[in-house]
């Protein structure tokens, strides 16, 4: 489950009073985004939200964690949980440990969210939809990329073969990196949720930690610098966040399973590291609105992503 186990006995409200005393929402609820790989589910949770919580790569398993992001609307509190993309069943430790991550999501929650890409049906979605064959809340799919749809005309027969596929509660075409049609899907989730208590403070966007999400800034930059396959053999730990003055100090370690990763990641003369790091610093700057100077280097966990223990200092856990 999320780090921060949102208990509806526990939860507090803005002004500090105890759950009890909290008004009660007439809709409040999770709702999780699942799909295979690189659909866009992470997009679409930082567009629902207005603010990156969730990190974006054209490269498929960018999201390894599990992260919530809290909308609050008028009268309704949705809380998405970006799930990591289901994918084949993988040797790896890693590749297990993220499969559960997004399964696990699916325990306790009122609506999901199926995520797929324009007019794409592939046995990796068909797979996806197996695995929700237990789950008896609502599934709305969420055709999104559908501005990559050229004609437009063939939107409504994918839509209706996909309605033959499960009973979806809803079908809703959407483009998260254009902000097209995200009111209707957020309508047909929100109107699911049941009445109750706020699961999270109003002023909470997500139940990640600051290292956390400074951590995922440096693994994005990370991902878009390396090739094919050395990202999935990285991983980031931010280990010293400090305020100075008017500057934030972020110390934060990126991890490869070799020595002869290290190279890579450092390119010649340091050039690439020193690229990585710039440009995760600005991210970092305009997320918080301040500034930010950022260490960072890198160390080796011999097979890192095929060690349990590892895996688990590392953060990734169910
Ligand atoms: N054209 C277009 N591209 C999109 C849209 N939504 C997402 N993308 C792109 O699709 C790629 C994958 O997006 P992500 O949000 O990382 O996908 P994901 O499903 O979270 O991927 P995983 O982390 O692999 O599970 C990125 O390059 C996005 O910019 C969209 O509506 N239109």
């Amino acid at each position: 489950m999320p780090e921060q186990d949102p208990s509806r006995e526990e939860t507090t409200q803005p002004g500090g009073g105890l759950a009890g005393e909290v008004a009660e929402l007439e809709h409040s609820g999770l709702c999780a985004l699942v799909g295979r790989p690189n659909v866009g589910k992470s997009t679409l949770l930082n567009a629902l939200l207005g603010e990156k919580v969730s990190i974006v790569t054209r490269k498929p398993q960018t999201t390894r964690h599990r992260i919530l992001g809290v909308a609050n609307r008028p009268g309704a509190q949705a809380v998405f949980v970006d799930t990591p993309g289901l994918h084949e069943r993988g040797k790896r430790a890693l590749n297990r440990q993220l499969n559960r991550a997004a399964l696990g999501a699916l325990e306790d929650i009122d609506v999901v969210v199926l995520v797929t890409r324009g007019l794409e049906w592939r046995s990796e979605d068909e797979r996806v939809l197996e695995s929700l064959e237990g789950v008896s809340a609502p599934v709305v799919l969420a055709i999104n990329q559908v501005d990559r749809i050229p004609d437009k005309r063939r939107l409504l027969p994918h839509m209706e073969r996909l309605q033959g596929r499960r009973d979806f509660a809803a079908l809703v075409p959407v483009s998260a990196t254009r902000g097209e049609n995200l009111e209707a899907l957020e309508q047909e989730v929100v109107q699911r949720l049941p009445a109750g208590p706020p699961l999270f403070p109003a002023d909470q966007l997500t139940d990640r930690d600051l290292a956390f999400r400074l951590g995922e800034l440096v693994r994005e930059q990370l991902m878009l610098a390396l090739g094919d396959e050395l990202p999935y053999a990285t991983t980031v730990q931010v280990e010293g966040l400090e305020r100075d003055g008017g500057l934030l100090r972020v110390a934060a370690v990126i991890w490869v399973e070799s020595e002869g990763q290290k190279p890579i990641v450092i390119g010649r003369e340091g050039k690439r590291l020193k690229k990585i790091g710039r440009r995760a610093r600005l991210e970092m700057e305009s997320l918080l609105g301040e500034r930010v100077h950022l260490d960072l280097w890198t160390k080796v966990k011999e097979r890192w992503t095929d060690d349990q223990r590892a895996l688990q200092r590392f953060g990734y856990t169910d």
